[in-house]
């Protein structure tokens, strides 16, 4: 069971405000989805993102496939039952890792031949068992089994990676049944406009009920990044939800909403939590910085977060310092809060039509000039 409602679009840009309905509940776009790789955000217990107004994680068929295997979840009920979070779930194809396992792995037409990461031994993705591993985590939306190419790369390896990508497209959707969950195709093509154009439209002829943009925030110039959104949003279906991979920072989930997008997922606010760095409204802080150690001020003062509205920078960064896990906690707590929070205030500036504003004013802030 799977719809997508638009509710309301930006006049002056291309922001738009949604509903997904899934098996397992609504979603309100624009969103982020925090990332639990291993059926876990890390260092978060389900009801802790709850709390923060996490609506959807997404979760990985590589990692899990691997460990502790696809069957053992499904025997478990499901990823929703194993780790006991009963609101939607997106799962990866695990697409996006076998490529970046570098030579670990010999891609054919059939599929990816890898070594796990765990103890090298052997595996073989094909689209046909990436999706049915998606199938037996049960999540809500799962990706089709796609190539992403690394950038910068030669045109004529991007269109062989579109080309393969289409091709497999197709099978992951011959392949795919099951009776709540859903397929997203995934658009490639690199930074080339016409491999981005000839993807889209072969995707689009599948008739998805969702889509992604893939093979961006792979390395390349934020600017050449949004270049290519600004070209390639507009060539997704309107009435139905767009997901850019792997994005991102505040500034680029910002960027993303203006041009049309719908959905984000990004392991930052969860990676930088654990060196002790979060994301505050007047930008980065690295609270383990000794210029922390006397501070007696919450992360950020204009937060109201578990973590800001009980602990000082001082203490966390003593917590952090000493490794103590309470402090990578209450940073996640924090960063992801953060980004939550920011989503949730994106969304209200849209339906109250000043979204551009909110745009401006946030980065004004959070590139430290004063407004
Ligand atoms: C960062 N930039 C970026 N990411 C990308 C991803 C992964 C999205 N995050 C899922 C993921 C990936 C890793 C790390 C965590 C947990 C789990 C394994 C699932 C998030 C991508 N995934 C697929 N299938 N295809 C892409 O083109 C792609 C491009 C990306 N560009
Ligand atoms: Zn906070």
């Amino acid at each position: 069971m799977f719809e997508f409602k638009l509710h309301k679009e930006a006049a002056d840009c291309s922001a738009r405000l949604g509903t997904i309905t899934t098996a397992h509940g609504t979603i309100q776009t624009p969103i982020f989805m925090p990332v639990g790789t291993l059926a876990t955000v890390k260092a978060m217990s389900p009801r802790e993102l709850d709390e923060i107004g996490a609506q959807i994680i997404l979760s990985n068929t590589y990692h899990l496939y691997l460990r502790p295997g696809h069957g053992l979840i499904h025997d478990a009920g499901g990823l929703h039952k194993f780790m006991n979070w009963e609101k939607p779930i997106l799962t990866d194809s695990g697409g996006f890792q076998v490529f970046s396992l570098g030579d670990l792995r010999k891609i054919t037409e059939d599929g990816v031949e890898f070594r796990s990461h765990i103890d090298g031994s052997k595996h073989f993705f094909s689209p046909e068992h990436a999706t049915e591993v998606q199938m037996a985590l049960g999540s809500d939306i799962a990706m089709t089994f796609d190539q992403c190419p690394p950038y910068p790369c030669e045109r004529e390896e991007v269109r062989k990676a579109v080309d393969r990508t289409t091709r497999w497209a197709q099978r992951c959707l011959d392949f795919h049944n099951h009776d709540y969950q859903v397929l997203f195709g995934i658009v490639q093509g690199g930074v080339y406009r016409d491999l981005r154009e000839s993807s889209t439209e072969a995707l689009v002829k599948m008739d998805f009920p969702g889509y992604a943009i893939g093979g961006l925030s792979v390395g390349e110039p934020k600017p050449l990044m949004y270049e290519v959104l600004d070209y390639t949003t507009p060539m997704l279906p309107r009435e139905k939800p767009r997901y850019l991979m792997g994005v991102g920072t505040p500034d680029a989930l910002l960027e993303g909403v203006a041009k049309g997008v719908d959905m984000f997922d990004c392991v930052l606010p969860t990676r930088i939590a654990r060196n002790g760095t979060v994301m505050t409204s007047q930008g980065k802080l690295v609270v383990r910085n000794a210029a922390y150690a006397r501070d007696f001020q919450p992360l950020d003062p204009d937060c109201n977060c578990y973590a800001c509205s009980n602990f000082s920078r001082a203490y966390i960064r003593h917590l952090i310092k000493a490794n103590e896990i309470l402090g990578f906690r209450l940073t996640t707590i924090h960063n992801l809060h953060f980004l939550l929070d920011l989503m949730s205030k994106v969304r209200q500036a849209i339906t109250e039509e000043r979204f551009l504003q909110f745009k401006d004013n946030f980065m004004r802030q959070y590139n430290g000039e004063q407004k």
